[in-house]
């Protein structure tokens, strides 16, 4: 846990406020509130079908919410956010090398910024290799340097750490603090409340759509007076744990 990583600007480099989100007469997002601070961890973590790709992507300015504003307070850059999104996908009949080359150089950075990246996620090898014969984790792991190059201020995280192994899963955390100690805002979901809790500065819990709990690591476990994250996750959430709550379907 560490609380060591303060930025000069104490304003939130993306502020959320008031989103709401419905996927038709499907309330998804209700009244969210959230301040993304920079040089900082922040995981986010909920039930499946809570809303987390959905607030992820209307943070990254993918999906325009029903309301309520995301706004940006970082410098322009070529890039101000970047994003991986739950299941990455890139064009075939590309290498790996390629394929990043290309992301590159649309924010104007060159070959040499794409292969740094590879190396920082342990891909290296696999620079050759068509992007189609790359395994799902591998893809992930693409997926992750594609989201960091540029340097964006903001880096949005869908699930990363799925479908890799621990050592991987323990890697892609130690990345995202990594990006986090050189000022970078990471946003992030997992289903792994043991490497959030390492990892997090900022924890976010969603519940059927909106934040139930909120804080550092430490200061939430205290004031929920449980020991770790899955504590807090499990004091969080209402309901059963083991049925998925379906937004717009009343059982
Ligand atoms: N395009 C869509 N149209 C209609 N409903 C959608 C759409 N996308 C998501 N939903 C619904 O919104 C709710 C939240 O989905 P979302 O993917 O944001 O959850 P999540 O927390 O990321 O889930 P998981 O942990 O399973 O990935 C779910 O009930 C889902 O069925």
């Amino acid at each position: 846990m560490s609380e060591h990583r303060h930025h000069s600007s104490s304003e939130p480099i993306l502020h959320a406020q008031a989103l709401e989100h419905d996927y038709g007469s499907i309330s998804v997002l209700e009244n969210v509130t959230l301040p993304i601070s920079r040089g900082a961890v922040t995981g986010l973590i909920g039930p499946n079908g809570s809303g987390k790709t959905t607030l992820l992507r209307v943070l990254a300015g993918l999906l325009e919410p029903t309301a309520g504003t995301v706004t940006y307070n970082g410098e322009e850059t070529a890039r101000r956010i970047g994003y991986l999104p739950q299941q990455p996908a890139f064009r075939p009949g590309f290498t790996v090398a390629e394929t990043l080359s290309f992301y590159a150089a649309l924010v104007g950075e060159d070959k040499s910024t794409a292969m740094d990246r590879l190396e920082q996620v342990g891909l290296s090898d696999a620079r050759r290799r068509p992007v189609e014969a790359l395994s799902g984790g591998m893809t992930r792991l693409v997926g992750i340097a594609q989201a960091t190059i540029g340097d964006p201020p903001v880096i949005v995280l869908d699930e990363p750490a799925s479908g890799l192994d621990p050592g991987m899963s323990s890697h892609v955390f130690d990345v995202a603090t990594e990006l986090a100690g050189a000022g970078t805002a990471v946003i992030l979901s997992s289903h792994d409340l043991e490497l959030v809790d390492q990892h997090a500065d900022e924890v976010v819990v969603l519940d059927d759509g909106s934040i139930a709990t909120r804080g550092r690591p430490a200061a939430i476990r205290q004031s929920l007076g449980v020991d770790t994250v899955r504590g807090v996750y499990e004091a969080s959430i209402s309901g059963e744990t083991t049925t998925v709550r379906v937004q717009g379907v009343s059982s």
